[in-house]
């Protein structure tokens, strides 16, 4: 197992903001007297603040359920997860939601993440106006939301149905926003959308971040979106970290045999290189017994 950080960070890195301490999580089986499945198992990753972390890996390979223990949503069965220098994995309800304003989530199915009976206005301002903010000024953010997420004012009366696809995705991030999170989990946020869409979304997403200094655990199965927005990547594999290290570095000589396999499985556009990488992949699978 590869712990997705730098041994001597330089003196102007900034500090960790999210750390993953050896973590196991399990899952309880259907059956009688069947062993818990265990989903993750040790996996160590840390996150600086205005950092990108790309985590990619094959379905089942147990990204979500790192995503969802970092947003407390996964049974921690073993090991730590601190935030800021606190321990997160181990606090209960009111706590946890207290965290809510500074870790945020963007779903992969804009679609289903937002509430289809509100207007985006109120979908936006809910969060505000719920920790007190006035509804003067709840209006003013949600327009300088939609304005970050180039949105054009009038979508705040409008409602979810009413948007594309990576329209709703936009206003799925403006909602992550809303409360100036430091830490967003991304969890295939990218993967509903046709590609040109994707390309605008992801730019989006980095901007966001050169502006704001939001930090981002970016999941995907995607080697092209996580090449394209993330400084560091982790590979998982059957619950562990099997490679990690700088995006360029990973994606371009990777050192784990299951991270080859995974690049040579990406489909490139010229139509020769797909058959050598064809072969590369068979090769490499042959060496491998499987
Ligand atoms: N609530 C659950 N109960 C039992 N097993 C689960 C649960 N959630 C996930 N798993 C199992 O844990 C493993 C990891 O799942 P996870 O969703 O984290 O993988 P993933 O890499 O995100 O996959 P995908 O890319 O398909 O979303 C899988 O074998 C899955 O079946």
């Amino acid at each position: 197992m590869t712990a997705v950080s730098s041994t001597a960070p330089a003196p102007t890195s900034p500090p960790n903001l999210l750390e993953v301490d050896g973590l196991v999580v399990e899952y309880a089986a259907k059956g009688w007297r069947r062993p818990p499945f265990r989903a993750l198992r040790g996996v160590s990753l840390d996150i600086r603040a205005g950092e990108t972390v790309g985590l990619v890996g094959e379905s089942g390979s147990g990204k979500t359920t790192l995503g969802r223990a970092v947003l407390g949503l996964a049974p921690v069965t073993e090991g730590e997860i601190r935030y800021a220098g606190r321990v997160i994995s181990a606090l209960g309800g009111r706590e946890r939601r207290a965290l809510s304003d500074e870790i945020q989530v963007v779903f992969q199915d804009p679609y289903t993440s937002l509430n289809p009976a509100m207007t985006v206005g109120d979908i936006l301002s809910e969060p505000l106006l719920v920790s007190g903010t006035s509804r003067a000024d709840a209006d003013a953010r949600v327009r300088s939301l939609l304005d970050d997420v180039r949105l054009p004012a009038d979508a705040a009366h409008r409602l979810p149905r009413e948007f594309s696809g990576g329209q709703r995705q936009r206003v799925a991030i403006a909602r992550a926003l809303c409360r100036d999170p430091r830490l967003i989990v991304c969890d295939e946020p990218v993967s509903a959308l046709d590609l040109s869409t994707q390309s605008r979304v992801l730019d989006l997403f980095v901007e966001i971040q050169e502006r704001t200094g939001v930090a981002y655990l970016f999941i995907t199965h995607d080697l092209s979106v996580v090449r394209c927005v993330s400084h560091r990547v982790a590979v998982m594999y059957r619950g562990e970290i099997v490679e990690s290290g700088g995006a360029a570095t990973v994606t371009a000589q990777p050192q784990n045999p299951y991270t080859r396999r995974l690049m040579l499985a990406a489909p490139v556009p010229d139509p020769d290189r797909q058959r050598e990488r064809r072969e590369q992949r068979r090769s490499l699978a042959t060496a491998q017994g499987g």
